[in-house]
């Protein structure tokens, strides 16, 4: 989306036509870095240590760590290795799984001499295949806020809460939960965003903020615990949240404290809609709280925080007294009877195993296979 008038992708191939360039997102809100990666171990850790992050840019990165390997290595053993180093560097977002098998099945039934090129062509159409599907949740998404316009008087302001960042940030372009909201900003609609901090790593206040702020659409950060109130007080038309994984039954895995926010939504009769490209759909996993893996990440994340100085500095303070124990779970999962709907690129379906099978006939297949 756009950075003050100039549009921009979270990842994309460099004009050396091999090394992949990615917005470093550990950097902001304070400061704007793109980085370079040039080998597969680049694009592994950049997956890990969250300088990308959001499901399917995690994908997109694997897919291009991929090629980056075959340039290396294109062998069956420089496959295998490729994508052994790749799929354990974050446990819980299906689209890196998802990603790498795409890869590996383009890549494994040709010869190695092939591999690299063709590596690189599975990556870009990864991309712009999430750009489409994005383009096409902001147009189902869309629908759900023009309805709210009308169930409110004219003129006033549709209200959003969203969790995390699920903005074009976590994408390739347009975000998921995001895509409607920039669409109906296109489109006039008078649109303000809840932008939920989402502590430990604050993906909201750091990076939903950060990029609504620089494409000028309205919204106001708010600690994690404000949005129950805000939904008592009739002040948040719709919830929308991203997602990680959702699994068959139509359980959603995703930024811890979403639970909650569904919770609350429950009880005050606030619609909560989670929008999601299909490949975050796991057809292999039957129930999501007990079978989706949650990560767990460094407890440094909860007991420090960086932030910049009055005098410009970065800088990194403790937040938490020195011995006291600290948990930081990543995630959580959502039961499908919290969820109003599912946003995708094939509309807007109940969160059920009979309505996204029937959506997506081909990945029940690829499942089962
Ligand atoms: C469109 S996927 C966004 C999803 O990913 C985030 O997790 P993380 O920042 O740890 O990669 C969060 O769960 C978002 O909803």
């Amino acid at each position: 989306m756009k950075v003050d008038g100039k549009h921009f992708r979270s990842i994309w191939r460099e004009r050396d036509g091999w090394s992949v360039c990615a917005i470093d997102q550990r950097r902001l809100p304070h400061e704007f870095v793109v980085a370079r990666l040039t080998s597969c171990e680049d694009a592994a850790v950049a997956i890990r240590d969250m300088l990308v992050r959001g499901a399917p840019l995690i994908g997109a990165t694997a897919a291009y760590g991929m090629a980056l390997a075959m340039r290396e290595d294109a062998s069956d053993a420089g496959l295998k290795r490729a994508y052994d180093t790749l799929v354990v560097a974050r446990p819980t977002a299906i689209n890196l799984k998802w990603a790498l098998d795409e890869m590996r099945a383009s890549l494994a039934p040709i010869d190695p001499v092939e591999r690299a090129e063709a590596a690189y062509a599975r990556a870009d159409e990864i991309v712009e295949q999430d750009v489409e599907i994005n383009r096409g949740i902001a147009g189902n998404g869309l629908k759900l806020i023009e309805a709210s316009v009308t169930r409110k008087k004219p003129g006033e302001t549709v209200n959003v809460l969203t969790h995390c960042n699920a903005g074009w940030l976590a994408t390739v372009d347009w975000g998921t939960a995001t895509a409607p909201i920039y669409l109906a900003h296109e489109r006039g609609i008078k649109i303000h965003v809840w932008v939920d901090e989402t502590r430990p790593r604050n993906q909201g206040a750091s990076l939903t903020a950060w990029e609504l702020g620089h494409h000028g659409v309205p919204h106001t950060v708010i600690p994690d615990n404000t949005g129950g109130h805000l939904m008592q007080h009739g002040m948040v038309d719709l919830a929308i949240v991203g997602t990680d994984r959702v699994a068959a039954n139509g359980d959603v895995c995703n930024k811890i404290g979403t639970y909650l926010k569904a919770l609350a939504a429950h009880d005050n009769n606030v619609p909560f809609y989670v929008a999601l490209p299909s490949p975050t759909i796991d057809f292999a996993v039957n129930d999501g709280i007990r079978d989706i893996p949650i990560e767990q990440r460094s407890g440094a994340e909860v007991t420090d925080m960086t932030g910049r100085t009055a005098d410009g500095r970065l800088e990194t303070v403790r937040i938490v007294p020195e011995g006291s124990p600290v948990a930081n779970y990543a995630f959580d999962v959502t039961p499908a009877r919290l969820v109003t709907g599912l946003i995708t690129e094939r509309g807007v379906l109940k969160p059920d195993r009979a309505s996204l099978a029937a959506a997506f006939p081909e990945r029940v297949a690829a499942a089962a296979e």
